[in-house]
């Protein structure tokens, strides 16, 4: 059997990517018998209360140093516990934020540097990469001013964040994206939902084919 493929949906707070990934999710079962949703972090038992200790928006004296150190070891057991098998299986995995976060928020912004939160997920998953990522930018003030919105939505403690350290986890993207052409697609998140997710779906299928 082929291996699957790992789509990674990423950008900053508010860019659209749970709203989109559900849509894209449901047009690809039309395409494809095998489709797995999952996030970041989070998607399993450990990595959810992981996911509860890192944005518990109480946990303000947590260090950058702890904050990477434990996205990574979610990583590290969502990883292998359920991507990788679903990978094996054949399955398209379609995951809300992966590695690029991490390199985006605790490396750029955060200031530990891209090359040691490397290291860290190096240490975590080894040299594993999406297949595709799909990158949603937009201004962050932007995606801030749509999450304040959404009453629904639980405020974390990166949420918090000044817009200055929300603006340096765009440009880190932005960098990332910059030397990395062929794995990242940047997609105008500041237009309609619509207009969104037909870019993503076009995107998608370029690279899909
Ligand atoms: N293109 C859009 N135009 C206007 N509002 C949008 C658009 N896309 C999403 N939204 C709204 O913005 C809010 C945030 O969307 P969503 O949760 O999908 O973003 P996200 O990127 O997953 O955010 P986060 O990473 O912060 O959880 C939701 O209320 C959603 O309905
Ligand atoms: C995987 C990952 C995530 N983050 C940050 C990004 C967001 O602020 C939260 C996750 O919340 P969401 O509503 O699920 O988007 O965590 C990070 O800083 N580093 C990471 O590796």
């Amino acid at each position: 059997m082929l291996d699957g493929k790992l789509i990674t949906f990423e950008g900053p707070e508010g860019a659209g990517k749970t709203t989109v990934l559900a849509i894209i999710a449901q047009r690809l079962k039309e395409k494809y018998k095998a489709i797995l949703v999952t996030r970041e972090p989070g998607g399993i038992t450990i990595s959810e209360k992981i996911r509860d200790i890192i944005l518990n928006p109480d946990h303000i004296e947590m260090n950058e140093h702890t904050e990477a150190l434990l996205y990574a070891a979610a990583r590290s057991q969502h990883y292998f516990e359920k991507i990788e098998p679903s990978l094996k299986e054949g399955t398209l995995v379609l995951c809300d934020r992966f590695i690029d976060s991490s390199l985006a928020y605790q490396g750029y912004a955060r200031g530990l540097g891209i090359d040691n939160v490397r290291k860290i997920n190096s240490f975590a998953i080894g040299d594993k990469l999406p297949d595709i990522t799909i990158l949603f930018d937009l201004p962050p003030e932007i995606g801030l001013s749509r999450i304040t919105a959404n009453q629904e939505r639980e405020n974390n403690r990166l949420d918090q964040e000044h817009l200055a350290f929300h603006q340096k986890v765009r440009e880190g993207y932005l960098q990332l994206a910059s030397k990395d052409k062929e794995r990242i697609v940047i997609i105008d998140a500041n237009q309609e939902i619509t207009k969104v997710v037909e870019d993503v779906w076009q995107a998608l299928l370029k690279k899909l084919i």
